[in-house]
Parts: structure tokens; sequence; C-alpha cells
């Protein structure tokens, strides 16, 4: 796994263009390598800030919406249409805006399709699976990007610290219990995050300052999920000022302006 690399922006508005700036041009970049491009989105403010910050960039039009394939790093189990569904936030943001492939857009599914909460988890692994090439070596597809919002308890997707979901090898879980509302929830679970060749982890804000320094620190997994938030090829932690106040000194960051 990659040793993090850590960005530092002014605040989090500034944080949030400069990362809609970064995917963009990880985007282009990819589909020029290989003709189309995965992205794993991430609920939270910082994670919808920087889709609706990508719909205001011009330069999103670089971007082949067509052939691009979007998921979920986790999603709360609500029906379709609830306001409270990572789903719901990113096309509000950003998805009805561009014209992505619908049929490349793939939801996690709520109560209304009939599913259980660990059908439809489920059924993200089988759709998962459909999508992993032979040279992802796994179940699930080596996304180009997973980003990753992060809790003041270090959670990343819906993998809150010492939850069961945290010892789950399946590809995609069904969490209950959430400390963070709603309770019901479905996520990838870390083996599926750190097969993504790379892990994007957006953080703004005081309250997130002693996870990340726990994240970068040598923290177990179990206790600090978001120290296991690593790509295969990178990793990086992009952060406003105020959430980096705490990180270990002499680690490498480069601070913008
Ligand atoms: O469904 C969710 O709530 C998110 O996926 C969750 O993992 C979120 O990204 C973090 O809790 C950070 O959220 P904030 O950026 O709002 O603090």
């Amino acid at each position: 796994m990659s040793v993090p690399t850590i960005v530092v922006h002014r605040d989090a508005d500034i944080l949030a263009k400069a990362v809609a700036a970064r995917i963009i041009t990880r985007l282009v970049d990819a589909q020029s390598a290989k003709g189309s491009a995965s992205l794993v989105l991430t609920g939270g403010t910082v994670g919808i800030a920087t889709l609706a910050a990508i719909a205001e960039t011009p330069a999103r039009d670089a971007v082949d919406w067509r052939h691009l394939d979007i998921w979920w790093g986790d999603e709360r189990f609500l029906p379709d249409g609830d306001p409270e569904r990572n789903e719901t936030g990113a096309r509000r943001a950003l998805l009805d805006h561009v014209d992505v492939d619908p049929e490349r857009v793939h939801v996690m599914l709520g109560p209304d399709s009939g599913l259980t909460a660990e059908e439809s988890a489920d059924a993200y692994a089988t759709e998962l699976r459909k999508a992993a090439q032979p040279e992802d070596h796994g179940p699930a597809p080596s996304f180009d990007v997973t980003l990753l919002g992060m809790g003041p308890d270090a959670h990343v997707a819906s993998l809150f610290p010492g939850m069961p979901a945290l010892y789950d090898t399946r590809p995609v879980t069904a969490v209950h219990g959430s400390p963070k509302p709603p309770p019901t929830r479905i996520s990838l679970t870390m083996p599926t995050i750190q097969a993504s060749r790379e892990v994007w982890v957006v953080a703004a804000g005081a309250e997130k300052a002693g996870a990340v320094r726990l994240a970068l620190s040598e923290s177990g997994t179990m206790q600090v999920p978001a120290a296991g938030a690593r790509g295969r090829s990178r990793t990086l932690f992009l952060l406003d000022r105020a959430a980096a106040a705490k990180i270990p000194p002499g680690l490498g960051r480069i601070a913008s302006p």
C-alpha cells in the first residue's frame, strides 16, 4: 500500500475547488490512457462540495462523462430520491449537470428496491464482480480514484471504529447501528477500498485534526479506519489547514498558499 502524500489548502472552499481540479485532471489522464475511467464517490460535506465544484469548473467538459463508471463508497439505506442519500446529493451537485451514461452510474439500492440491506450489499458486490477485469485480480475493479470523506472518529465510507463491517472480507457489506445517522448503510469494505489504484481522503475542519493525526500515524485500522485508507499506487490526504493542524512533524506535505 502507498504512503500518503499530504496536501494542505487554506480552507474548505479552496480544498473542494482544488480536489475538483485534481479529479478532472486524473479522469482525463485515465481516459486518455485506457479510454475509460472509474470514480468512487463519497457522501459528506466536503465530498459533495467537491462534486459541486466540478460542476462549476469549465474544464469539466474535458472529461468524457459517457465513458466514466461512477460508484459509491457507501450509501445510506434510504429510498431512491431521499435527500439524505449520498446518490441524491451527488446527482444534485454534479451528475444531473453532466452527460453521464446511466448504465455506468452504479447506485447502491435502498429499501424501495424490495431488498434488505444485506441483499443490497450482495447485489452491489455482483455488480462490482461483473465490472472487474482480469488485470484487477480480485472481485472488484481497481478504481482509478476512490474519494473518501472522514469523520471526527476517523471513519471512512461507513466503516466505523470497532464495528463488524471492518472485519468483513467480502467486497461490500451492510452496516447496522451506524453511530452517524441513518443507522443502516451499505459500504465498500476495506479490501475493496485498498484495491483502488488511488485513494484520496478529503477532510476539512478542526474537528477532524485528531483523526487526521491518527490516520497518518501507525494506527490500527480497526480503531482508526482512515489508517487503512490506502491505494495500491497512490494515497492522498487532501486537507484544509484546520484539519491538518495536528499532523505529526516531519511528515512530508505540500502546503498550498
Ligand atoms: O455517508 C456518509 O456520511 C459519508 O460517506 C461519510 O463517510 C462522510 O464522508 C464522513 O462522515 C465525512 O462527512 P463530513 O465531510 O460531512 O464531515
